[in-house]
């Protein structure tokens, strides 16, 4: 027969509700008490909660985006500091761009490719080495040295890769890409570009306004899940697709990258392609292999150059009261006369002869919270590509004086990051004199701590000096394309940022 157990409720043996439990002996009396007493308690906190939520809800109603501009010379860092406040705080949309980040990847091996090769043709050619032909080169004249036969042979059997890049910039220019374009504008806010989707060379790079959803064109269709995570956002059996060709000529680059000859080659073409942006020639057996989908870092290091002016809409959480903002940047590419002309014109006062554009502009830069300002200091040996005659370090202090003493950004808060501090290390370390280039540098110590200790005070000195009204130096010696450290950087910025528009919608003091 069956034995019966006592049934027990959940309840008995929760321990939180047996210490929460009254007592067994409660007298009516007590009972009374505590009912009460409980009553009052939930209604206090009851209150609290609707305080919290009517908070949340002004807050929301109140506060206008933040809107934060980032600004510095091209490929200063602008694009790779935003890719991380993505990775930061929405790394699901960062992921979910891997296969995109693929095909622009493969537009760097091959650009890098296309270099050397254009180098080899060059030293294969009888009389005169090349000029210059990139703000990395610096031509050094020495006698020019030749390919021999089995590296030309190499050289022509490489040379049909380079007919990847017009079927990538085929992709990128797909009328799916231009159909989402003008869907996005005009459904959000539309920014005034120069151009909508763009596809053209300029210094033998290819330009994308990333306004535009140009991703779309390397993804699979998906809807949104994990998968875009994963292997599956490749669409491995596109019949364009130019993995299957690079992974065939992979090893025949290697070699071709690897060879003393080609080193000495670029070396005395003055062409340092290792610190060339979209550099992955050292990582040639990873990124052409069959099933590659790029890494985080993989994708802070591709290089895809912004035309005009593109937004990015993020919304972010203060994890102190859990209130959600939105944040917008405004990623504004580098070209000498974009950047020039925002400073001096759409910003500025000076602007009052040219109202049509400062009305269709100035609703973009009102407001204007924070200002990222880039500048890359290991640029201090190289020339703008734009134009040869401007040092790039020259330029980015020129660009500094026009931000910090424009009148109507003396209420903005202005970040200084100082980027490419690896790349600085490495120039100083490998001998490279700062105060060759800059001679009023004397004879400082040629290390990284002097020079980047100097420069921070340069910079600090320009705002103090050039600024309508005294702000604090924000300033940050930044490597971008580390996420760890530039994690760190933007949290306390993003956090900055949280606090200083609350105090201005009043919801904290
Ligand atoms: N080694 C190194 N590379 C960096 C660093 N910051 C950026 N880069 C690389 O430099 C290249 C240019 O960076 P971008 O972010 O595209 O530059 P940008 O300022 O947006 O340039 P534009 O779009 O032309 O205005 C990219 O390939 C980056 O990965 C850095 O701190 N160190
Ligand atoms: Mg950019």
């Amino acid at each position: 027969m069956p034995v019966r157990v006592p049934m027990r409720s959940l309840d008995d043996t929760d321990p939180i509700s047996l210490a929460l439990a009254p007592p067994q002996d409660e007298s009516p009396d007590d009972r009374q008490k505590r009912i009460l007493k409980e009553r009052v308690a939930k209604q206090v906190s009851d209150e609290i909660d609707a305080q919290l939520n009517k908070e949340r809800q002004q807050a929301k109603r109140q506060s206008k985006p933040v809107k934060i501009l980032l600004l510095g010379q091209s490929e200063s860092g602008k694009s790779t500091t935003l890719k991380n406040f993505q990775l930061m705080c929405e790394p699901k949309a960062f992921r979910a761009e891997r296969a995109s980040w693929r095909a622009i990847i493969q537009l760097n091996v091959i650009r890098s490719l296309r270099i050397i090769l254009e180098a080899l043709a060059a030293a294969s050619r009888s009389g005169d080495p090349p000029s210059p032909r990139s703000s990395y080169s610096s031509y050094s004249s020495r006698e020019s040295i030749h390919p021999d036969s089995d590296l030309l042979s190499l050289r022509t059997r490489l040379l049909p890769l380079l007919e990847i890049e017009d079927a990538l910039k085929r992709r990128l220019a797909t009328p799916e890409a231009d159909h989402l374009h003008e869907i996005s504008s005009s459904s959000a806010t539309p920014i005034p570009t120069i151009s909508t989707i763009f596809r053209r060379r300029t210094n033998n790079e290819v330009v994308v306004n990333s306004s535009v959803a140009w991703q779309s064109a390397f993804m699979r269709g998906t809807d949104g899940r994990e998968s875009f995570d994963t292997q599956n956002a490749v669409d491995w059996d596109a019949e364009d697709d130019p993995g299957p060709a690079l992974h065939a000529r992979s090893e025949d680059m290697q070699r071709l990258w690897e060879h003393p000859t080609v080193r000495a080659i670029l070396d005395q073409q003055g062409i340092r392609l290792q610190e060339s942006p979209g550099f992955f020639l050292d990582e040639l057996e990873v990124v052409t292999s069959l099933r590659y989908v790029p890494t985080d870092d993989h994708i802070l290091r591709a290089r895809l150059k912004t035309l005009g002016v593109s937004e990015h809409r993020m919304h972010l959480t203060d994890p102190y009261n859990g209130i959600t903002r939105e944040f917008r940047f405004f990623d504004v590419g580098g070209q000498r006369s974009m950047v020039r002309f925002l400073a001096e014109h759409i910003i500025s006062f000076e602007c009052a002869n040219s109202e049509d554009k400062r009305a269709r502009w100035v609703p973009y830069f009102d407001d204007v919270e924070a200002i990222i300002f880039l500048a890359p200091i290991s640029a201090f040996d190289q020339n703008l590509a734009e134009d040869r005659s401007v040092n790039r370090l020259a330029d980015s202090v020129e660009l500094w004086t026009a931000i910090t003493s424009n009148q109507l950004l003396q209420k903005t808060n202005i970040v200084l990051f100082l980027n490419k501090i690896d790349i600085l290390q490495a120039k100083l370390a490998s001998g490279i004199r700062f105060a060759d280039f800059l001679p009023t540098y004397g004879l400082r110590p040629n290390d990284y701590d002097s020079v980047s200790k100097y420069l921070r005070k340069q910079f600090n000195g320009i705002m103090k000096r050039s600024s309508p009204s005294p702000r604090i130096f924000y300033c940050h010696l930044t490597h971008v394309t580390d996420p760890k450290s530039t994690a760190y950087i933007l949290a306390g910025i993003k956090d900055m940022l949280m606090r200083s528009h609350l105090k201005e919608s009043r919801l904290i003091l």
